[in-house]
């Protein structure tokens, strides 16, 4: 059997309940061997993150720890340089071989601005697109995306069977939960628990990322 990897990109600033459920209930429904979290270092395509990757890479090791089936992949901080989903997918490719089944995983507010990523032609020369809906966004009905998704849009099946070249959406539970809503509510001092997990609030609360206040409220 053809093995099946997913790379799941990233700011993950932080990394929230959103991110870990859909990594899970992806690997559930398509079997994924892996499923690689990658946090980006340097994004061109939104601002500097108010926090450095080396921390967000942290949060994201300890949302997963013990996890049997999700893992941090830290290549973007490696390279160093501007973190381009292209490249990592190159990179990717380069060690599996040409037979792997690689999937680049995203929601759809990012499918909706791939159009406009750094050599985004080549993405499907080396991988699949796995979209997964986002509550608050929808596919437009026409347009130059929606051309792309019919022409490249294929069933789940086709991550067995090929090993790049196809757009798959697919069905995860929603959960509206944004890291943007994160960090509001820690600078306000508001109630951050179950939006993501507790190892990851003690990481924010015990190093006053967001503007947070005093070690974690015992009273939220
Ligand atoms: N609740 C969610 N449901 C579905 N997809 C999500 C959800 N949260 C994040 N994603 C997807 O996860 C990937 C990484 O998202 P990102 O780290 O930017 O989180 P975010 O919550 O969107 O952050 P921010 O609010 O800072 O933009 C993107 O592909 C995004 O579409
Ligand atoms: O390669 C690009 O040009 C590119 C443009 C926009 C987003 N991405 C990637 O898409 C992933 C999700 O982005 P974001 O901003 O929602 O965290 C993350 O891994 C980004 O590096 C990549």
């Amino acid at each position: 059997m053809r093995r099946k990897i997913a790379v799941f990109g990233g700011t993950f600033n932080p990394i929230h309940h959103g991110h870990l459920r859909l990594a899970l209930d992806l690997v559930q429904q398509v079997s994924f061997d892996q499923m690689r979290l990658v946090p980006c270092h340097i994004p061109m395509h939104r601002e500097d993150p108010s926090v450095a990757s080396r921390r967000r890479a942290r949060m994201v090791e300890l949302a997963i720890a013990g996890s049997p089936t999700l893992t941090l992949d830290t290549c973007e901080l490696e390279r160093g340089s501007a973190s381009y989903s292209v490249d990592t997918l190159a990179q990717l490719r380069a060690e599996q071989g040409g037979e792997a089944s690689i999937s680049l995983i995203m929601g759809l507010d990012a499918y909706l601005g791939l159009m406009r990523w750094h050599r985004w032609e080549e993405l499907l020369q080396l991988g699949h697109l796995v979209v997964v809906d986002r509550p608050g966004y929808q596919m437009p009905k026409s347009g130059p995306l929606a051309d792309f998704d019919r022409e490249h849009g294929a069933a789940t099946k086709v991550l067995e069977q090929a090993s790049h070249g196809f757009v798959v959406h697919l069905d995860i539970r929603a959960l509206d939960i944004s890291a943007t809503e994160i960090r509001t509510l820690t600078a306000q001092g508001l109630s951050t628990r179950y939006l993501l997990p507790e190892a990851v609030r003690h990481y924010i609360a015990e190093r006053g990322l967001y503007g947070a206040g005093d070690p974690v409220d015992k009273t939220y």
